[in-house]
């Protein structure tokens, strides 16, 4: 497949001493939503930073629809769109003078803008209340706004930082039916950034975990899951039952205690397994607070690979407590 984007040992070092991206190598087909799901500070936005030429890698390089990052990162700016994780559009401004400013600072001729901002309104439901101050919009227009914004100067790739970071479920998967309309009417590459794993499941056609600036593993949501084999157990008991009960099933794939009290189990055939344990409970006198059996899910792909949970919610509370809106 042709590539949009290839990067190779990209690395960035803040301050002399925090890696935040770690040697990645990546190619992403043209044409593809590609997914970068980690939790906040495994250097996703800093990738992505250094991929539309805002920040300057400590070194490897990357090409974006064949320009070189090193020494074409005016052109790379002017065929990306950006729509990062905090609000850019004036408040203070409509709807449509908001379009209109992004369209004057890539230069676009005049008849072209208004063209285009009138189908990128429509697009995503916006044109009636183009004429409305921003100030006014819920969340989730003001979201589908920014959206449109990075797509003024028709980029060959569209970078979407948590692009739902901070909005209601509901908001959330509207907002993905609009991603999706993007991607199948202007054939662009998009690079998606989140740390919801329903929203990379929904849209990635590939993905990437991250951990810590380095990619863990990628592939198709489907060969990552597959890849894990087996159902999971989980299991939680009162804390001093725990070594017990991973010890007693050290036979299984894997066992191990995680974070929270929780046990899980990976095993061939839970409908073998489950029975054993239940067994194993009773007659130690050992009551479960919850027990949950799985089929492999992206959820536990993230854990197989990075060792822990992704925990959106505690992340989104404290995304929300800094998060930026004028
Ligand atoms: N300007 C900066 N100076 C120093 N350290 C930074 C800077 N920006 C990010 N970092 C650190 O680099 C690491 C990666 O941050 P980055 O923002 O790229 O992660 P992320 O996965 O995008 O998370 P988030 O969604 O919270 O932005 C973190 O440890 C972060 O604290």
């Amino acid at each position: 497949m042709d590539n949009s984007i290839e990067i190779e040992n990209l690395t960035k070092i803040y301050g002399g001493n925090i890696k935040a991206v770690d040697n990645v190598t990546l190619k992403i087909g043209r044409g593809q939503v590609y997914g970068l799901l980690g939790q906040n500070g495994a250097g996703k936005t800093t990738l992505i930073k250094m991929l539309t030429g805002i920040l300057k890698p400590t070194s490897g390089t990357a090409k974006i629809a064949g320009f070189d990052l090193n020494k074409d990162a005016l052109k790379i700016r002017q065929i990306t769109g950006v729509v990062p994780q905090d609000f850019t559009t004036d408040a203070d401004l409509s709807g449509y003078e908001n379009l209109k400013l992004v369209a004057d600072l890539y230069g676009v001729p005049k008849k072209e803008a208004e063209e285009r901002i009138e189908t990128l309104l429509n697009m995503v439901d916006l044109y009636d209340v183009k004429n409305r101050r921003v100030s006014a919009y819920s969340g989730g227009m003001r979201k589908r706004l920014e959206l449109i914004c990075g797509l003024i100067n028709t980029p060959e790739v569209l970078f979407l930082d948590e692009p739902t970071l901070g909005l209601d479920v509901t908001t959330r998967s509207n907002l993905w039916k609009y991603i999706k309309s993007i991607r199948d009417e202007f054939k662009i590459t998009i690079i998606l950034t989140s740390h919801y794993l329903d929203e990379v499941d929904a849209l990635s056609d590939r993905l990437s975990i991250m951990d810590h600036g380095k990619i863990i593993v990628s592939g198709t949501s489907d060969e990552l899951k597959k890849s894990l084999k087996g159902d999971i157990i989980t299991l939680r008991v009162k804390n001093d039952s725990e070594e017990k009960i991973v010890e007693n099933f050290k036979d299984a794939i894997e066992v191990k205690k995680m974070e929270m009290g929780d046990i899980r189990m990976k095993v061939n055939n839970s409908d073998v397994v489950l029975p054993e344990l239940m067994k194993y409970l009773a007659s130690n006198n050992i009551s479960p607070e919850s027990i949950s059996i799985r089929k492999p899910s992206l959820d536990e792909v993230f854990i197989e690979y990075t060792g822990k949970h992704i925990d959106s919610e505690q992340k989104d509370y404290a995304k929300m407590m800094g998060f930026k809106q004028r």
